[in-house]
Formats: C-alpha cells, sequence, structure tokens
C-alpha cells in the first residue's frame, strides 16, 4: 500500500517536473530573435532537440525507466510545433510573418494530439510485452537476413552483375522526367531551337540507355530460361535458382542425417513444405528483395535530390506523407506477417492430410473411407481458405489506405504547385517534371518501406530452413572405428529405452542379453515387447537413455556409421523397396557390385527363380514401392539385398511370415551355410526357431528366459506358455500349425 503511494507521488512528481521544465522551454524558444524564415525555423528545431532531450532525462531520473509509449509522447511532443511551423513555411509565401510567439493553448493541443498519437501507435500495434521479444526477433532477423546471404557466395558474381545493369537503368530512368520538364519550359518560353535540340537529344540519350541496359539484362544470361522473366534481369533470376538448388540440396543432405525420432515427431508435410515452399521463398529473399531495395534506395535518394532542386517547399509537403505511410505499413506488416505464417502453417498441414490418404490408399479404399479423408482434407483446404481471406482482407485494407493518402497528397501537391507557379517560384515545366518525380516517389517510399516487411517475412521461412540445417542429428554418427575383423558378439548392457514420441512409456528395462558371434539367437514374446525394438537399437536408430550396446566388446557408437551398416544388414517385417529394377534394389548402396554376386544372393533368398521367369529378368522395374511384386517376392529381395553385402550380424524381422514353406526352407539352408554369421531371428512362428542356438523369450521390457528349445521345453515356463497360448489361440488349423507343428 504505502509502497503504491510512493509510486503515484514520484509519477505526480514527474509529471509537474516535466511540465515545468518543457514549458519554460516551449516559451523561451520565443524570445530567441530570428530575422529570417531559415533563422525562424532553425530556432525552433533547436528548441525541438532541447525539449526531447530534457524532457527524456527528467523522466529518466525521476521514474528510473522509459516505456516505449513515453518515448513515442516525448518525441511526437518535442517535434510538433517544429514539424507543423516547416510545414507552414513550406507552404506559404516567404513574406508571411516569421511564426507566432508560444502560447498555453498551442501547447496544451500539442501535448494532447502527441498523446492520441502515441496511444494510438500503442492499441494498433501490440508491443506491451513484446518490446524485448521483437526487439529479439528483428535481431535475429537480421542474423538470418545475413546467413542467406553469405550462403549466396558463389553467385556473387551474378549478383554484381545484375546489381551493375540495375544501377546504370535507375540512374538514366531519373533524368527522364527532369528532360521532359526542360522541354515544356523551352517550348513554353521563348523558343531556343538549340536548347530544345540539346534536352531532347538527353531525354533520347537516357531513354537509350535505360534500355540498352534491360536489353542488355535479356542477353546476357541467354543460357538461363529466366530471360522471358523481363526486365527484373535474367541474371538475377539465374542466381536465384542456383542458389535455391543448392540449398534444397543441403537441406536434403542434413534431413536424411537426422535420427529415426525427428521423423516420427516431425509431420512428413511440414518436412516436404520446407524442402519445396521455404527455399523458394529464402531463395528470393535476398536476390529481388535485396535488387529492389538497392534500386529503390538509389532512386529515392536521386530524386529527393532533383526534387528539392527543383522546389525544396514542394518536397517536403511530399515527404510529410512518408510517416503515415510507414505508420500504415507498419500496422499492416504486423498483422500480414502473423496472417502469412498461420498460412503457412496450414498449408502444411493440408499437404499432411493429402499425403496420409496418398500413401495408405490401400487402406483407405478397403475401410471405404475415401469420403472421410477427403472431408479431412477439405476442412483443412477451408482453415488455409479462411486464414488466406483474412490476410487478403487486411491487405485490401491496407492498399486502400494507402491509395486514399496517395489521392490526397497529390491534391494537396497540385494546390500548393499552382499557388508557387503564381508566385512565380517555380515554372510550369518545373511543375511537370515535380509531379512525374512525385508519382515515382510515392511508390519508391512505399516499395521501400513495404520491402522490408517482405524481406522478414521471407526471412522467416529461411529461419525454418535454418533450424533443419542446423539440427544436430540426436544420434550421433561420429564413430571413427573400423577393424579389419569383426566377430560379430553383441551384448547388450542394463539398456533401458522409451521412444522419443512417448518418452513416458518405457519398452526396455534393465535388459541385457548376448549375442554370441556365429550362432543364431530368436527371440520371442507377446506381440509389442520390444523385439523389434531389439532390432532398432542393433541399427542405432535411436539412442538408449541408459546403458549400451557392445560389438566386440566396443560400444556401437564408437564405429563408423557406414563401417557398422556394412556388417549390420536387416530385413524387416515390412520390406521397403525402392522404384528402379531388382538388380538396383539389390546391390542397393554399394558400389560396384557384380552380377554374379547379386545372383549368388538371390539364389540363397530363394529369389533367383522367380526372377528369371520375368520379362526382363533382373532388370526388370519393381514400381515405386515395389508395387509390381507380391509381398513374398518383395521380401526375397530385401533377403538378398541384406545377404549380397555378406553381414557379419543379420537380422531377420518376422520375414517369414510372408514366405511359404519352400522358401522359408531354402532361406533357412542358405543361412545356415554362412557359419562365421551371428543371427538374431525375431519370430512369432516358434516353429521356425527350434533350431536356434539360443532362444529369448522376452516379456514386460526384459529376458525373462533364454535357453535352446528342449531346455525351454523342459522347464515348462514362458517360453512352453508361450507356445501354450498360440495352440490355444490358434483356431484355424494353419495357424495351429505355423505356432507349434
Ligand atoms: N516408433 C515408435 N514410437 C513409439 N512407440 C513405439 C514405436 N515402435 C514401437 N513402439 C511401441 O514400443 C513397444 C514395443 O514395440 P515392438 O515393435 O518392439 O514390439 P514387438 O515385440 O516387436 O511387437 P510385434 O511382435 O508385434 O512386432 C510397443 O508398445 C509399441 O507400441
Amino acid at each position: 500500500m504505502a509502497g503504491n503511494t510512493a509510486t503515484v507521488i514520484r509519477k505526480v512528481i514527474t509529471l509537474i517536473l516535466a511540465v515545468c521544465v518543457d514549458l519554460s522551454l516551449f516559451y523561451a524558444s520565443g524570445f530567441a530573435v530570428a530575422n529570417s524564415v531559415f533563422g525562424h525555423l532553425a530556432r525552433l528545431w533547436v528548441c525541438a532537440v532541447l525539449r526531447f532531450s530534457a524532457l527524456s532525462a527528467v523522466t529518466l531520473l525521476s521514474l528510473g525507466h522509459l516505456t516505449p509509449l513515453l518515448i513515442r509522447f516525448i518525441t511526437a511532443h518535442s517535434l510538433l510545433p517544429a514539424v507543423l511551423e516547416t510545414g507552414t513555411k513550406a507552404l506559404y509565401h516567404e513574406e508571411t510573418q516569421c511564426g507566432l510567439l508560444p502560447d498555453t493553448r498551442c501547447w496544451l493541443m500539442g501535448a494532447g494530439a502527441s498523446l492520441a498519437a502515441a496511444l494510438f501507435w500503442e492499441i494498433t500495434i501490440p508491443d506491451s510485452d513484446d518490446a524485448e521479444a521483437g526487439k529479439e526477433k528483428k535481431q535475429k532477423a537480421r542474423e538470418l537476413f545475413m546467413r542467406v546471404l553469405y550462403l549466396y557466395k558463389p553467385d556473387y558474381l551474378l549478383l554484381l552483375a545484375g546489381l551493375v545493369f540495375l544501377t546504370l537503368a535507375v540512374l538514366c530512368e531519373m533524368f527522364i522526367p527532369f528532360y521532359t520538364g526542360r522541354v515544356i519550359d523551352i517550348l513554353g518560353s521563348q523558343y531556343q531551337p538549340s536548347e530544345f535540340i540539346s534536352a531532347v537529344l538527353f531525354m533520347g540519350l537516357f531513354s537509350l540507355g535505360r534500355y540498352v541496359t534491360v536489353f542488355s539484362l535479356h542477353i546476357r544470361p541467354s543460357v538461363c530460361t529466366s530471360v522471358s522473366a523481363g526486365c527484373r534481369g535474367g541474371v538475377l533470376l539465374c542466381a536465384i535458382s542456383s542458389y535455391t538448388c543448392r540449398i534444397k540440396v543441403k537441406l536434403f543432405g542434413a534431413l536424411t542425417k537426422q535420427e529415426i525420432g525427428f521423423f516420427e515427431t516431425t509431420k512428413t508435410g511440414e518436412i516436404t513444405s520446407r524442402l519445396s515452399k521455404d527455399t523458394n521463398l529464402m531463395g528470393r529473399t535476398v536476390c529481388l528483395n535485396v535488387n529492389v531495395l538497392l534500386r529503390t534506395f538509389i532512386k529515392t535518394m536521386g530524386m529527393i535530390s532533383l526534387m528539392m532542386n527543383l522546389s525544396w517547399k514542394l518536397t517536403f509537403l511530399v515527404l510529410m506523407e512518408t510517416p503515415i505511410t510507414g505508420l500504415i505499413q507498419n500496422i499492416y506488416d504486423t498483422h500480414y506477417q502473423r496472417l502469412s505464417l498461420a498460412v503457412q502453417d496450414s498449408i502444411a498441414q493440408a499437404n499432411e492430410a493429402a499425403n496420409e490418404a496418398v500413401s495408405g490408399i490401400r487402406v483407405v479404399r478397403s475401410f471405404n473411407t475415401e469420403k472421410h479423408e477427403a472431408r479431412r482434407y477439405d476442412d483443412r483446404l477451408m482453415d488455409t481458405h479462411t486464414l488466406k481471406t483474412r490476410r487478403d482482407t487486411v491487405r485490401a485494407i491496407y492498399l486502400l489506405a494507402r491509395r486514399l493518402t496517395g489521392l490526397c497528397m497529390q491534391i494537396f501537391m497540385l494546390y500548393y504547385g499552382r499557388l508557387f507557379i503564381r508566385s512565380g517560384q517555380m515554372t510550369t515545366g518545373n511543375l511537370v517534371s515535380f509531379i512525374l518525380y512525385q508519382s515515382d516517389l510515392g511508390d519508391n517510399i512505399r516499395t521501400l518501406t513495404y520491402i522490408f516487411g517482405d524481406m522478414l517475412n521471407s526471412v522467416g521461412a529461411a529461419g525454418k530452413v535454418f533450424e533443419y540445417l542446423d539440427r544436430k542429428p540426436q544420434v550421433s554418427t561420429e564413430g571413427t572405428l573400423k577393424p579389419d575383423r569383426l566377430t560379430g558378439h553383441i551384448s547388450f548392457r542394463d539398456l533401458s529405452f522409451a521412444y522419443p514420441a512417448y518418452p513416458e512409456k518405457t519398452v526396455l528395462q534393465d535388459f541385457s542379453l548376448e549375442l554370441k558371434s556365429g550362432q543364431m539367437t530368436a527371440l520371442v514374446g507377446p506381440s509389442g515387447e520390444g523385439k523389434s525394438t531389439c532390432a532398432s537399437l542393433l541399427q542405432r536408430f535411436y539412442e538408449p537413455q541408459d546403458g549400451e550396446i557392445l560389438l566386440d566388446n566396443k560400444p556401437l557408437k564408437s564405429y563408423d556409421h557406414r563401417f557398422l551398416h556394412k556388417k549390420i544388414a536387416v530385413v524387416s517385417q515390412e520390406p521397403v523397396l525402392f522404384s528402379g529394377s531388382i538388380r538396383d534394389n539389390i546391390a542397393y548402396g554399394l558400389t560396384g557390385c557384380s552380377l554374379d554376386e547379386i545372383q549368388e544372393a538371390a539364389r540363397k533368398a530363394n529369389a533367383h527363380d522367380f526372377i528369371k521367369q520375368l520379362d526382363k529378368g533382373y532388370d526388370t522395374e519393381v514400381g515405386e514401392g515395389g508395387s509390381q511384386l507380391s509381398k513374398s517376392e518383395k521380401q526375397r529381395i530385401a533377403i538378398a539385398r541384406a545377404l549380397v553385402r555378406q553381414p557379419q550380424l543379420l537380422i531377420l524381422d518376422e520375414v517369414t511370415s510372408s514366405l511359404d514353406a519352400e522358401s522359408e526352407n531354402k532361406v533357412q539352408q542358405a543361412l545356415a551355410s554362412c557359419p562365421n554369421q551371428t543371427l538374431l531371428v525375431i519370430a512369432h512362428r516358434l516353429k521356425t526357431i527350434e533350431k536356434a542356438d539360443q532362444i529369448v523369450v522376452i516379456g514386460d521390457g526384459r529376458v525373462q528366459e533364454r535357453g535352446t528349445h528342449q531346455e525351454l521345453m523342459d522347464r515348462k515356463g514362458s517360453y512352453y506358455k508361450l507356445r501354450e497360448k498360440l495352440f490355444t489361440e490358434g483356431n484355424s488349423p494353419q495357424r495351429q500349425a505355423d505356432a507349434v507343428a
């Protein structure tokens, strides 16, 4: 309570102090003598600076801080009289009295107007807690922008060439209105043929220069596809194209290095959206925006100096539009950016829905959920549509406000232009040149403010791309071990593991297991107990939270990534093939693999005979995802793909379930013929693993039992019960046969 009262008292004292200091300075400015308009204006501007400094100092010393609202208020309040007086002097004859003596009513009106402006800003541009966040965001956007620029390094020459052409074009373009005005003046006054010819000649030369520069942009990059893109410059489009390609390849490379958990927790639609949309947006950011920014900046500066030359008063009037445009632009940018981000996310979600339905089209068809999926996609599209409509409405309102301010400014300019011509302060030709510049200047200033917002927008897309580019895979691939000899002895030591998508659900707990080299180990157990998880951990798809896996007594992660994946091969439940020929699929990832080796592996996998019967044999295309083959054929090709690598550790995860008895027999014989290979078989059909050197029963994330088939049967423990269970559950003769036969 006491604290609150003290704060209020301090605020009141600050207010009284500030009003006293400000009023003193305000009145003091009236005593300074000024004999000319410039002296009078200089006096006001000095006073404005003094008032700003004094008010800021008083508030800061007394309150200890300055809020954004206070800063805006103090700025507006100090500058208002100087700005108004300069505007008035600019628009009226110089003979007009040099200002009025300051009075309290003026001061109060100024304070009210400044407070209203500061509050309006506060309400329309949300920045209460976000002031700091906004600053950070801008700083981040700047950093990102510099990074995007840096990645353009290989294309710097192209960028430079484009900028040189554009600068030349801009310079030539700038003088055309100036000479147009001169021609009008020459025609309107006493006609001097020599002056007329030289003005027309210069105008023609600058127009030609501009044309030649634009033309040269077209012929230089004749190799690029972007010639038709017009005067924006094929060179720059060429640079964008090469940049985008480079970023896409970089990003794709970074994505493929991520751990499997990343793909499980990140939506496919989001990844493809980053790869396709955001990389394009990012390429555009620097190239087109910087190009437009520089071009517009050079042009604006040049035009302002030429306009000042024609009439500084009218120039001042025209420039008064800038803060209004800036404010409108700022409000627009804030809302537009927010909606653009929302649109981007909703597009990613719509893509995700479409991707899911297309990739699972068989399930969709068999469950008759076509309508449901179409509705789901439609809902997502509607969300995007609603957001886009909102975004476009914001843009329409912004464009309307922009046009209206531009129109008002033109009316003012024509009115005062007419007054200045009548009072002899400028010629008709000057006014024509001025109008030509002004219509261009407004656009250029708007472009300068707009392009900045656009750049931040595109930099947002770059941020998302960099997020993936910088992401360090959580399963490291930095091991270096590449021993000449490997026995294939594996030990799981006190392993605890939960999937990244469900960190709270422990799948393996204090799990320990040995796979002896050259032996066959079978993992059995009820569904969902973690058998396939062991196979995934052996392939280093995930990192266990506790414990470790050793290969030949060395941690698995200390082995070189390529070496490890050559020595460990897996055939999984759902074989995945890639579009291409059978030969390509068997030799997948191997360089210099001969046809003999491929055929040998195919024979062992009992695939050679069916491949031979195909028209194109090993060159037969398997279709997307192997869609032109049966499941058993795909499975046998996947087995051949694993065998051709002659791995030291072979993992077969439920592979025999889709093989017929004959194939299964042949595959088993082939595997038996590799005595030095460590074999890990995960199986539901218990018959297939009876001959295993060791059978391990997994339950509750731990090893429950282990031994040979006979030992476990004699023990009458979990293995025995599992067989019994499968036997009683199997309600078809086939399943019974599968389980125990
Ligand atoms: N990628 C994943 N993300 C999250 N949880 C998973 C993932 N894969 C499997 N699980 C869960 O982990 C547990 C063990 O799964 P796992 O596939 O290892 O079992 P399994 O014994 O091989 O089963 P099955 O015999 O049916 O193949 C299950 O509860 C499963 O739901």
